[in-house]
């Protein structure tokens, strides 16, 4: 079934800690967004590893260089997934991959910037990462005409394991389900929600549905 990823795209530690703490019963993979680990620091990934041992930690680091450096660096502050940019070099992705196989943990690649997704997504998939992000950040969600359908059918395309991140919410998560993916990752939809419980519930139930 569909994992739910929340995104949290706040900037301070105490903030995340209280969006986790409300919506933890609905979601499977807690994400760091890249902003509040630039803020706080790797601290964040271990203040929130303590207060919700039980889910996955994803530390949302968009290594785009020394893939096995952050990739350590993020495990030993108890992260269990990291980001490596799709569209870096093979070596820094590969780097990242073997950290992780050390550390018992895993890799995700995202593709903001990469030309063809679903081609790279096959490309780093047969290097081992856990799943491809087929992702649009959200300066290109701001973009005129940006869907995440486009990322959707993507992710049909490729045959690989996926997650789709750009913008999902109550409207479209049924159709990143449809599509097979792996995991829905939901940042707006449920941090800039008047109830982010509530947010993260629907998007639950509409996954189980
Ligand atoms: O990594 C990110 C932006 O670079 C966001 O965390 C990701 O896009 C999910 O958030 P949203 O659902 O608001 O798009």
């Amino acid at each position: 079934m569909t994992k739910l990823q929340v995104a949290i795209d706040l900037l301070t530690t105490e903030a995340a800690l209280e969006l986790a703490e409300k919506v933890a019963p609905y979601v499977d993979i807690i994400e760091l967004g890249t902003p509040l680990i630039k803020a706080e620091g790797l601290k964040v990934i271990t203040a929130m590893k303590a207060a919700h041992p039980n889910k996955l930690v994803f530390a949302d680091l968009k290594t785009a260089d020394t893939g096995a450096l952050e990739a350590e660096m993020a495990f030993n502050a108890g992260a269990d997934l990291v980001t490596v940019m799709g569209a870096v070099d093979d070596a820094t992705i590969i780097g990242a991959i073997e950290a992780a196989k050390k550390a018992g943990k895993k890799v995700v690649v995202d593709t903001i910037g990469v030309k063809n997704r679903v081609q790279r997504a096959k490309e780093v998939t047969a290097f081992g990462v856990e799943f491809v992000e087929l992702h649009a950040g959200l300066d290109e969600q701001a973009l005129p005409g940006y869907n995440v359908q486009k990322l959707i059918s993507e992710g049909r395309e490729a045959q690989v394991p996926f997650s789709i991140a750009g913008g999902v919410n109550i409207n479209t998560i049924k159709d990143v389900v449809a599509a097979g993916a792996a995991v829905a990752v939901a940042g707006g939809a449920i941090y800039g929600a008047e109830d982010p419980a509530a947010a993260a519930k629907a998007l639950k139930e509409a996954i189980i549905a």
